[in-house]
């Protein structure tokens, strides 16, 4: 195997409990050099475990975890030189200026002042924070320290960046602040490996993505294989702005009768809207057949729209319910072990 083979991080059957909790009960994932690889998953899938596993923070309890070819539990420290990591909280100390964080980052790798000098000049730029490094970071806000946390991890020059949820309580224009960053580094050859549970930022930004869910992976694969793979085109059809619910039903019952849709559902939020899935076979104009269709039974589409598939389509498909539910799910359970 010559080097270039070698993925920059390469994850097998990994297991991790906490107790009685199994926070990754079996998750396997290759992330080739130079690309940008997503762990998406609800709140507590156990996207953070993983990587703390692949950062050396943790002990996995079973499974291979290597980082360029160098396997994580007999050589961490080896790892620590490959890999840089930007924690999900931001612990910096608010009174020293951002310059200073740095120089106190490059101190725990021992590097030369002159060097690290250089380094700093470097990284700062790289992230546009070069105007801001001498104020404190009390005086940042959450889109600028994130960007120093990833300055903090580059600083000893990783050929890997690992970041647990890096938009996370962002807003949007810091968010996409963040994302044109990495996108550089993918362009400057470093792999970036992430975790999210924003389904628009890993379609957007990943090159591969790995789904996880309860700590195992249910899907992998680039956002458009996968995406391809649940397949069929969403429409939503309204019979009127407000359809009584006779009539969706009726409209319901004529469409379910077409070969190509799969999935017809009444959906009384949007005003009793029919939500249907149609398969490939539907051709190119499959809204143009529905509305020829209703039409010879004696229906009129009143308003009309067709959507792809998205990565939400891929978790529902493989886990019989949507990102938001699981998220909220998980939450309620966080409330509830509070209660107790
Ligand atoms: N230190 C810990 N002790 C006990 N249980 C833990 C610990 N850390 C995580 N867990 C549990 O392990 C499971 C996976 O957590 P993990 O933090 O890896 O998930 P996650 O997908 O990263 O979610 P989040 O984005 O909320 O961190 C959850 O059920 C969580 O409650």
């Amino acid at each position: 195997m010559t080097m270039s083979d070698t993925p920059a991080v390469s994850v097998q059957q990994l297991q991790k409990r906490y107790g009685s909790t199994v926070a990754v009960a079996d998750v396997s994932f290759q992330v080739e050099p130079g690309q940008i690889y997503g762990v998406l998953g609800p709140n507590g899938a156990g996207k953070t475990t993983t990587l703390h596993c692949i950062c050396t923070l943790l002990r996995p309890d079973a499974g291979q975890v290597e980082v360029c070819g160098i396997p994580v539990q007999q050589n961490p420290r080896a790892v620590r030189e490959k890999l840089g990591f930007v924690a999900q909280e931001v612990a910096l100390d608010k009174v020293l200026t951002g310059r200073e964080l740095l120089q106190l980052q490059a101190d725990i790798y021992h590097m030369p002042r002159s060097l690290a000098q250089e380094r700093i000049a470097a990284v700062l730029q790289l992230l546009g924070l070069t105007d801001r490094a001498d104020e404190r970071t009390g005086t940042y806000s959450g889109g600028l320290r994130k960007r120093l946390d990833l300055a903090a991890g580059l600083l000893h020059q990783p050929q890997v960046l690992v970041l647990d949820e890096p938009t996370v309580g962002l807003d949007i224009q810091s968010r996409l602040a963040i994302w044109d960053c990495l996108r550089q580094l993918k362009e400057m050859g470093i792999t970036v490996l992430l975790s999210s549970h924003y389904l628009e930022e890993i379609d957007l930004l990943a090159d591969r993505v790995a789904i996880i869910d309860r700590g195992r992976v249910i899907a992998e694969g680039t956002p458009e294989e996968l995406k391809a793979r649940v397949g069929g085109e969403r429409i939503t059809v309204k019979l009127q702005e407000f359809a009584p619910a006779e009539l969706a039903q009726r409209g319901a019952e004529l469409l379910g009768s077409l070969p190509f849709v799969q999935q017809v559902l009444i959906n009384s939020a949007q005003g009793n809207a029919l939500n249907l899935v149609v398969k490939k076979e539907a051709g190119e104009d499959p809204l143009g057949s529905i509305r020829a269709y209703l039409q010879e039974h004696g229906l009129e589409v009143f308003s009309s729209s067709q959507s792809r598939p998205s990565l939400d389509d891929v978790y529902l498909a493989a886990t019989g319910q949507t990102l938001l539910d699981a998220e909220l799910a998980a939450a309620e359970a966080i409330v509830g072990k509070k209660k107790k």
